[in-house]
Protein backbone atom coordinates (compact mmCIF):
# COMPACT_ATOMS: atom_id res chain seq x y z
CA UNK A 1 0.00 0.00 0.00
CA UNK A 2 2.53 2.21 1.01
CA UNK A 3 4.71 1.98 -2.38
CA UNK A 4 2.33 4.43 -4.64
CA UNK A 5 1.59 6.74 -1.37
CA UNK A 6 1.08 10.03 -1.84
CA UNK A 7 3.88 11.16 0.25
CA UNK A 8 6.46 9.53 -1.95
CA UNK A 9 5.59 12.57 -4.18
CA UNK A 10 6.42 15.39 -1.35
CA UNK A 11 9.43 16.73 -2.10
CA UNK A 12 12.21 16.31 0.93
CA UNK A 13 15.50 18.46 0.36
CA UNK A 14 18.07 16.11 -1.69
CA UNK A 15 20.70 16.70 1.58
CA UNK A 16 17.80 15.69 4.44
CA UNK A 17 19.26 13.52 6.66
CA UNK A 18 15.50 11.67 7.32
CA UNK A 19 13.21 9.80 4.90
CA UNK A 20 9.44 9.62 4.94
CA UNK A 21 7.89 6.26 5.81
CA UNK A 22 5.29 4.57 7.74
CA UNK A 23 5.33 4.53 11.18
CA UNK A 24 3.41 1.61 13.15
CA UNK A 25 0.16 3.38 14.59
CA UNK A 26 1.63 7.19 13.77
CA UNK A 27 0.33 6.98 9.91
CA UNK A 28 3.63 7.63 8.29
CA UNK A 29 6.36 9.51 10.41
CA UNK A 30 10.37 10.98 9.69
CA UNK A 31 13.59 8.83 10.51
CA UNK A 32 17.06 9.32 10.70
CA UNK A 33 19.38 7.75 7.50
CA UNK A 34 22.47 8.64 9.20
CA UNK A 35 23.49 9.92 12.99
CA UNK A 36 22.02 13.53 13.92
CA UNK A 37 24.32 15.15 16.60
CA UNK A 38 22.29 16.80 19.29
CA UNK A 39 22.01 20.68 18.12
CA UNK A 40 22.34 19.80 14.05
CA UNK A 41 19.54 21.33 12.17
CA UNK A 42 17.59 19.02 10.86
CA UNK A 43 15.09 20.82 8.70
CA UNK A 44 14.69 24.51 7.35
CA UNK A 45 11.21 24.73 5.25
CA UNK A 46 9.38 27.82 3.97
CA UNK A 47 5.99 27.81 3.99
CA UNK A 48 4.15 26.63 0.85
CA UNK A 49 1.84 29.48 1.15
CA UNK A 50 0.79 31.74 4.57
CA UNK A 51 -2.38 32.99 5.81
CA UNK A 52 -2.66 36.05 7.93
CA UNK A 53 -5.52 35.67 10.10
CA UNK A 54 -5.92 34.44 13.61
CA UNK A 55 -6.50 30.51 13.29
CA UNK A 56 -10.08 30.25 14.28
CA UNK A 57 -11.19 33.19 11.42
CA UNK A 58 -9.56 31.17 8.65
CA UNK A 59 -11.79 30.05 6.29
CA UNK A 60 -12.46 27.55 3.26
CA UNK A 61 -12.21 30.48 0.66
CA UNK A 62 -8.98 31.49 2.80
CA UNK A 63 -7.77 28.14 1.90
CA UNK A 64 -8.91 28.15 -1.24
CA UNK A 65 -8.22 31.36 -2.29
CA UNK A 66 -4.09 30.63 -1.64
CA UNK A 67 -4.94 27.26 -3.40
CA UNK A 68 -5.49 29.02 -6.22
CA UNK A 69 -2.26 31.19 -6.07
CA UNK A 70 0.06 28.17 -6.43
CA UNK A 71 2.20 27.24 -9.45
CA UNK A 72 0.78 23.42 -10.42
CA UNK A 73 3.80 21.98 -8.67
CA UNK A 74 2.63 23.06 -5.14
CA UNK A 75 -0.79 23.05 -5.91
CA UNK A 76 0.39 19.05 -6.65
CA UNK A 77 2.46 18.76 -3.33
CA UNK A 78 -0.91 20.23 -1.27
CA UNK A 79 -3.26 17.46 -2.99
CA UNK A 80 -0.32 14.89 -1.83
CA UNK A 81 -1.70 15.49 2.21
CA UNK A 82 -3.64 13.09 3.58
CA UNK A 83 -5.53 13.05 7.00
CA UNK A 84 -2.54 11.12 8.88
CA UNK A 85 -1.59 9.13 5.88
CA UNK A 86 -4.67 7.44 5.44
CA UNK A 87 -7.72 9.98 3.42
CA UNK A 88 -7.53 12.81 1.56
CA UNK A 89 -8.96 15.95 3.81
CA UNK A 90 -12.34 16.46 3.60
CA UNK A 91 -11.74 20.21 3.12
CA UNK A 92 -8.98 22.49 2.86
CA UNK A 93 -9.52 24.00 5.85
CA UNK A 94 -9.08 20.99 7.70
CA UNK A 95 -5.72 19.94 5.83
CA UNK A 96 -4.38 23.47 6.62
CA UNK A 97 -5.19 22.91 10.26
CA UNK A 98 -3.81 19.55 10.21
CA UNK A 99 -0.28 20.90 8.26
CA UNK A 100 0.09 24.53 9.43
CA UNK A 101 2.33 26.16 12.21
CA UNK A 102 1.87 29.61 13.52
CA UNK A 103 4.17 31.79 12.76
CA UNK A 104 2.30 34.73 15.13
CA UNK A 105 -1.17 34.69 16.23
CA UNK A 106 -1.71 36.52 13.17
CA UNK A 107 0.17 34.37 10.76
CA UNK A 108 -0.05 30.77 10.18
CA UNK A 109 1.94 28.96 7.47
CA UNK A 110 1.74 25.64 5.25
CA UNK A 111 4.30 23.62 5.99
CA UNK A 112 4.29 20.35 4.04
CA UNK A 113 7.19 18.66 5.93
CA UNK A 114 7.09 19.82 9.24
CA UNK A 115 3.93 18.59 9.16
CA UNK A 116 5.14 14.82 8.78
CA UNK A 117 7.10 14.82 12.47
CA UNK A 118 4.82 12.74 14.89
CA UNK A 119 4.55 13.59 18.92
CA UNK A 120 6.30 12.74 21.48
CA UNK A 121 6.05 14.07 24.70
CA UNK A 122 9.72 12.97 25.26
CA UNK A 123 10.99 14.19 21.57
CA UNK A 124 14.43 14.17 20.02
CA UNK A 125 13.78 17.25 18.17
CA UNK A 126 12.59 21.08 18.35
CA UNK A 127 11.00 23.87 16.66
CA UNK A 128 12.68 27.06 18.45
CA UNK A 129 9.86 30.02 18.61
CA UNK A 130 11.35 32.30 16.12
CA UNK A 131 9.94 35.28 14.49
CA UNK A 132 12.35 36.07 11.78
CA UNK A 133 10.37 35.16 8.68
CA UNK A 134 8.50 32.61 7.32
CA UNK A 135 10.63 29.72 7.30
CA UNK A 136 10.97 27.14 10.36
CA UNK A 137 13.63 25.03 11.22
CA UNK A 138 13.68 21.73 13.64
CA UNK A 139 17.03 20.92 14.97
CA UNK A 140 18.14 17.70 17.29
CA UNK A 141 17.68 18.25 21.12
CA UNK A 142 19.34 14.85 21.55
CA UNK A 143 22.06 12.41 19.38
CA UNK A 144 19.93 10.97 16.89
CA UNK A 145 20.34 7.01 15.39
CA UNK A 146 20.18 6.25 11.61
CA UNK A 147 16.71 4.92 11.23
CA UNK A 148 15.16 5.90 14.75
CA UNK A 149 12.10 8.34 14.57
CA UNK A 150 12.05 12.13 14.75
CA UNK A 151 9.94 13.75 16.73
CA UNK A 152 8.85 16.69 18.47
CA UNK A 153 6.47 17.69 21.18
CA UNK A 154 3.51 19.59 19.83
CA UNK A 155 2.48 21.83 22.77
CA UNK A 156 4.83 24.04 24.60
CA UNK A 157 3.51 23.33 28.21
CA UNK A 158 3.73 19.85 28.24
CA UNK A 159 6.79 19.68 30.46
CA UNK A 160 4.13 20.89 33.14
CA UNK A 161 1.17 18.60 32.20
CA UNK A 162 0.62 15.10 33.44
CA UNK A 163 0.18 11.80 30.82
CA UNK A 164 -3.74 12.31 31.22
CA UNK A 165 -4.01 16.08 30.33
CA UNK A 166 -1.40 15.69 27.65
CA UNK A 167 -4.26 12.59 26.43
CA UNK A 168 -6.63 15.32 26.73
CA UNK A 169 -4.87 18.05 24.66
CA UNK A 170 -3.44 15.76 21.75
CA UNK A 171 -6.73 13.86 21.02
CA UNK A 172 -4.37 10.69 20.27
CA UNK A 173 -2.77 8.44 23.19
CA UNK A 174 1.27 9.05 22.87
CA UNK A 175 3.19 5.79 23.52
CA UNK A 176 6.39 7.58 24.76
CA UNK A 177 8.12 6.02 27.83
CA UNK A 178 6.72 9.38 29.53
CA UNK A 179 3.09 7.71 28.31
CA UNK A 180 3.59 3.70 29.09
CA UNK A 181 1.22 3.30 31.82
CA UNK A 182 1.98 1.62 34.94
CA UNK A 183 5.78 2.07 34.68
CA UNK A 184 8.23 3.69 37.20
CA UNK A 185 9.42 6.04 34.55
CA UNK A 186 6.08 7.02 33.80
CA UNK A 187 5.08 7.49 37.68
CA UNK A 188 7.85 9.41 38.05
CA UNK A 189 7.52 11.69 35.10
CA UNK A 190 3.93 12.63 36.29
CA UNK A 191 4.97 13.60 39.83
CA UNK A 192 8.10 15.80 38.04
CA UNK A 193 5.68 17.49 35.51
CA UNK A 194 3.12 18.20 38.50
CA UNK A 195 6.08 19.71 40.12
CA UNK A 196 7.41 21.71 38.13
CA UNK A 197 4.07 23.38 37.46
CA UNK A 198 3.98 24.18 41.10
CA UNK A 199 7.21 25.60 41.33
CA UNK A 200 6.74 27.67 38.35
CA UNK A 201 3.48 29.07 39.93
CA UNK A 202 5.36 29.93 43.31
CA UNK A 203 8.05 31.82 41.33
CA UNK A 204 5.77 33.60 38.47
CA UNK A 205 2.61 34.00 40.55
CA UNK A 206 0.24 32.14 37.84
CA UNK A 207 -0.64 28.96 36.09
CA UNK A 208 -0.19 27.90 32.85
CA UNK A 209 -1.64 30.73 29.94
CA UNK A 210 -0.99 33.02 32.92
CA UNK A 211 -3.82 32.20 35.12
CA UNK A 212 -4.39 32.21 38.39
CA UNK A 213 -5.59 28.22 39.94
CA UNK A 214 -8.52 26.92 40.50
CA UNK A 215 -9.96 25.55 42.87
CA UNK A 216 -10.81 22.39 41.00
CA UNK A 217 -7.08 20.51 40.81
CA UNK A 218 -5.12 23.18 42.84
CA UNK A 219 -1.19 23.20 42.11
CA UNK A 220 -0.04 24.95 45.63
CA UNK A 221 -2.82 23.84 48.27
CA UNK A 222 -1.71 26.41 51.13
CA UNK A 223 -3.31 29.12 50.93
CA UNK A 224 -0.57 31.33 52.79
CA UNK A 225 1.71 29.84 50.24
CA UNK A 226 -0.39 30.28 47.12
CA UNK A 227 -0.52 33.97 48.60
CA UNK A 228 2.85 34.68 48.83
CA UNK A 229 3.19 33.36 45.19
CA UNK A 230 0.25 35.86 43.29
CA UNK A 231 1.78 38.65 46.04
CA UNK A 232 5.44 37.40 44.55
CA UNK A 233 6.60 37.64 48.21
CA UNK A 234 8.69 33.96 47.78
CA UNK A 235 12.19 34.99 49.32
CA UNK A 236 14.86 35.42 46.46
CA UNK A 237 16.72 32.39 48.05
CA UNK A 238 13.53 30.07 47.44
CA UNK A 239 13.50 31.77 44.36
CA UNK A 240 16.66 31.00 43.62
CA UNK A 241 16.14 27.19 44.62
CA UNK A 242 12.88 26.75 42.52
CA UNK A 243 14.43 27.82 39.70
CA UNK A 244 17.33 25.24 40.14
CA UNK A 245 15.49 22.85 41.25
CA UNK A 246 12.87 23.08 38.01
CA UNK A 247 15.97 22.96 35.67
CA UNK A 248 17.07 19.92 37.84
CA UNK A 249 13.71 17.95 37.28
CA UNK A 250 13.65 18.50 33.93
CA UNK A 251 17.06 17.30 32.76
CA UNK A 252 15.69 14.20 34.97
CA UNK A 253 12.96 13.64 32.95
CA UNK A 254 15.05 14.12 29.88
CA UNK A 255 13.94 17.54 28.46
CA UNK A 256 16.61 19.66 29.28
CA UNK A 257 17.94 20.72 25.56
CA UNK A 258 19.88 23.59 25.08
CA UNK A 259 17.07 25.99 23.99
CA UNK A 260 15.78 25.59 27.32
CA UNK A 261 18.70 25.96 29.38
CA UNK A 262 18.56 29.15 27.45
CA UNK A 263 15.22 29.99 28.03
CA UNK A 264 15.92 29.28 31.95
CA UNK A 265 19.23 30.66 32.47
CA UNK A 266 18.68 34.45 32.37
CA UNK A 267 15.58 34.31 34.97
CA UNK A 268 18.44 32.45 37.40
CA UNK A 269 20.84 34.83 36.18
CA UNK A 270 19.24 38.05 37.16
CA UNK A 271 17.70 36.22 40.48
CA UNK A 272 21.83 35.68 41.40
CA UNK A 273 22.42 38.98 40.96
CA UNK A 274 19.74 39.95 42.87
CA UNK A 275 21.01 39.02 46.81
CA UNK A 276 22.32 41.99 48.05
CA UNK A 277 23.27 39.87 51.68
CA UNK A 278 26.96 39.23 51.59
CA UNK A 279 26.94 35.75 52.47
CA UNK A 280 24.03 35.16 50.36
CA UNK A 281 25.90 36.52 47.00
CA UNK A 282 28.77 34.40 47.88
CA UNK A 283 26.24 31.36 48.00
CA UNK A 284 24.31 32.11 44.92
CA UNK A 285 27.70 32.80 42.91
CA UNK A 286 29.05 29.74 44.38
CA UNK A 287 25.79 27.30 43.30
CA UNK A 288 25.47 28.83 39.46
CA UNK A 289 29.59 28.00 38.27
CA UNK A 290 28.89 24.69 39.70
CA UNK A 291 28.77 22.14 36.74
CA UNK A 292 25.75 19.87 37.10
CA UNK A 293 22.60 20.91 37.69
CA UNK A 294 22.08 18.72 40.92
CA UNK A 295 25.54 20.05 42.46
CA UNK A 296 23.74 23.60 41.34
CA UNK A 297 21.01 22.65 43.58
CA UNK A 298 22.75 21.17 46.15
CA UNK A 299 24.69 24.11 46.63
CA UNK A 300 21.94 26.49 46.12
CA UNK A 301 20.03 24.45 49.09
CA UNK A 302 22.38 26.20 51.67
CA UNK A 303 20.17 29.22 51.10
CA UNK A 304 16.99 27.77 52.13
CA UNK A 305 15.31 29.68 54.71
CA UNK A 306 17.67 32.32 54.34
CA UNK A 307 15.96 36.35 53.86
CA UNK A 308 18.07 38.68 51.97
CA UNK A 309 18.16 42.58 52.25
CA UNK A 310 16.77 42.73 48.63
CA UNK A 311 13.66 40.58 49.43
CA UNK A 312 11.02 43.49 49.90
CA UNK A 313 12.45 45.29 46.71
CA UNK A 314 12.40 42.22 44.48
CA UNK A 315 8.78 41.55 45.53
CA UNK A 316 7.77 45.46 44.63
CA UNK A 317 9.56 45.49 41.50
CA UNK A 318 7.52 42.44 40.45
CA UNK A 319 4.66 43.71 41.44
CA UNK A 320 5.07 47.12 39.36
CA UNK A 321 6.64 45.08 36.66
CA UNK A 322 3.48 42.12 36.26
CA UNK A 323 0.63 45.28 37.38
CA UNK A 324 -0.21 43.82 40.56
CA UNK A 325 -0.81 45.50 43.79
CA UNK A 326 0.06 43.87 47.38
CA UNK A 327 -3.81 42.95 47.85
CA UNK A 328 -4.96 42.10 44.75
C1 LIG B 1 0.86 16.50 11.74
S1 LIG B 1 0.40 14.84 11.61
C2 LIG B 1 1.89 13.97 11.74
C3 LIG B 1 2.14 13.13 10.54
C4 LIG B 1 1.11 12.04 10.34
N1 LIG B 1 1.46 10.85 11.10
C5 LIG B 1 0.97 11.69 8.87
O1 LIG B 1 1.05 10.52 8.53
O2 LIG B 1 0.71 12.61 8.09
C6 LIG B 1 -0.38 14.65 13.17
C7 LIG B 1 -1.16 13.37 13.32
O3 LIG B 1 -0.28 12.25 13.37
C8 LIG B 1 -0.72 11.32 14.37
N2 LIG B 1 0.29 11.24 15.42
C9 LIG B 1 1.29 12.10 15.67
N3 LIG B 1 2.04 11.70 16.70
C10 LIG B 1 1.49 10.57 17.16
C11 LIG B 1 1.80 9.69 18.23
N4 LIG B 1 2.82 9.90 19.06
N5 LIG B 1 1.01 8.60 18.41
C12 LIG B 1 -0.04 8.36 17.60
N6 LIG B 1 -0.39 9.16 16.56
C13 LIG B 1 0.37 10.25 16.34
C14 LIG B 1 -2.03 11.86 14.91
O4 LIG B 1 -3.08 11.29 14.18
C15 LIG B 1 -1.93 13.34 14.62
O5 LIG B 1 -3.19 13.94 14.52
Amino acid sequence: MSRNHPYRSLQVPSDAPFVLKPSPGKGWGVFATKPIEQGAMILRENPLFVIRKPHEWITEEDVWTAFQSLLPRGKQQFLCLRDNASNPFTSMSEAFAENSFAQSSSIHGLYLLHSRFNHSCLPNSKIPTTTDGPAIACFATKDIAPDEEITFCYNTDFECRARSERHGALRFTCDCKACLIGTPFQQLSDLRRRFIRGLQYLTLGVDLGGQRQDSVSPIIIDPELKKAAENFSIPLSARLIYDVLVAYLLEEEGLLDHFMVKRLEPGIVRTVASFETEGNVEIARLAIVQETWLEKLCTAFRLYGRADTADHAVAVGLRMLYGRSRNP
